[in-house]
């Protein structure tokens, strides 16, 4: 019988995961799967997931949180056969959107008996794994506040961003690769990814790949609060590169040199600030559990 953990976050999104627990079980009934739960704490739950993972020994361990919860898995089974799945249940849910996982839990859960998987890029920064947004500047700025909120969901994540932007100052940075000069200057923020868009559906890399071995850092430079509209407006239409405020760099490696004062996140986790940043791509290193290509049925 196949092997799935569940790592279930009993806070992500806001959501009671009470009836989504029952529903897992009578999905692995049906499906003969042996499934086994581990709830997150919030208090040194990568400890206690990579005991689990190496005493049940699953094929697959399926994220049921946010991006957050996503990433506490993917650290513990990057580099291995084991496959993420992912059953989004966050406020923003970046990563599965990215995948085009479904949103809709009933609809996730067939993921897991589909068996396709793709091994996708994951990024290095300073050490950390991301799988899948890192940045400086405003929108880490806007996580820090999130996590220290006591309100989850996506209209706390938007209120916290209206009420930061208001005072919002653009902090400096140097950007360098392979002994280049990338930028150098003032940015409203900088995004490494080698994903698309954000859980919010805001696509700061709209042409990204996930597994083509390279990422992109993404500068917005500091905009007249009038123009704020025009660039969301471009965020949400896939044309943010059309906006004479962003610059996009596609790279293997590279390091960012910026303000001491400065706010870090890494896929929705707020870091200690760093002044000096390195970023390597880590290609296909991580196994997903995707749903069948959608010209899969007509063949
Ligand atoms: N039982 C718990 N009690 C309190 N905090 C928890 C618990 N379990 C996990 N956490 C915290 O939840 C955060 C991760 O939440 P996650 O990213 O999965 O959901 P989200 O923030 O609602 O969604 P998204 O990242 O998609 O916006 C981590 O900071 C983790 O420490």
């Amino acid at each position: 019988m196949k092997k799935i953990l569940f790592v279930i976050n009993p806070i992500s999104g806001d959501i009671d995961k009470q009836e989504l627990e029952e529903n897992i079980q009578a999905f692995c009934r049906r499906h003969e799967i042996t499934g086994q739960f581990f709830k997150t704490s919030g208090e040194q739950d990568e400890e206690k997931l990579r005991q689990e993972i190496k005493s049940f020994q699953p094929e697959t361990v399926a994220a049921v949180g946010g991006d957050g919860t996503v990433s506490l898995v993917a650290k513990e089974i990057i580099n291995t056969d084991v496959a993420l799945a992912i059953l989004p249940q966050g406020s923003g849910n970046g990563l599965s959107k990215d995948l085009d996982i479904p949103q809709t839990f009933d609809e996730a859960l067939q993921v897991l008996i589909e068996n396709r998987v793709k091994a996708i890029d994951t990024l290095d920064v300073n050490g950390q794994v991301s799988i899948h947004i890192c940045d400086m500047g405003f929108n880490a700025l806007v996580v820090k506040r999130f996590c220290e909120g006591d309100t989850r969901g996506p209209g706390a994540y938007a209120r916290i961003a209206m009420q930061e932007f208001i005072g919002y100052t653009a902090k400096n940075y140097t950007i360098t690769s392979r002994g280049k000069t990338l930028f150098e200057g003032e940015a409203f923020m900088v995004t490494v990814t080698n994903a698309k868009a954000f859980g919010s559906n805001a696509a700061i890399n709209p042409n990204g790949i996930i597994n083509d071995g390279c990422f992109e850092i993404c500068v917005m430079e500091p905009f007249p609060k009038m123009s704020s509209i025009g660039i969301l407006y471009r965020l949400y239409t896939d044309s943010i590169d059309e906006s004479v405020y962003t610059q996009r760099f596609s790279c293997s490696e590279a390091t960012i040199l910026n303000q001491e004062d400065d706010q870090i996140q890494i896929d929705g986790e707020p870091l200690e600030s760093e002044k000096q940043v390195h970023i390597k791509v880590q290609p296909q290193t991580l196994k997903v559990l995707l749903p069948p290509l959608p010209d899969a049925a007509a063949e």
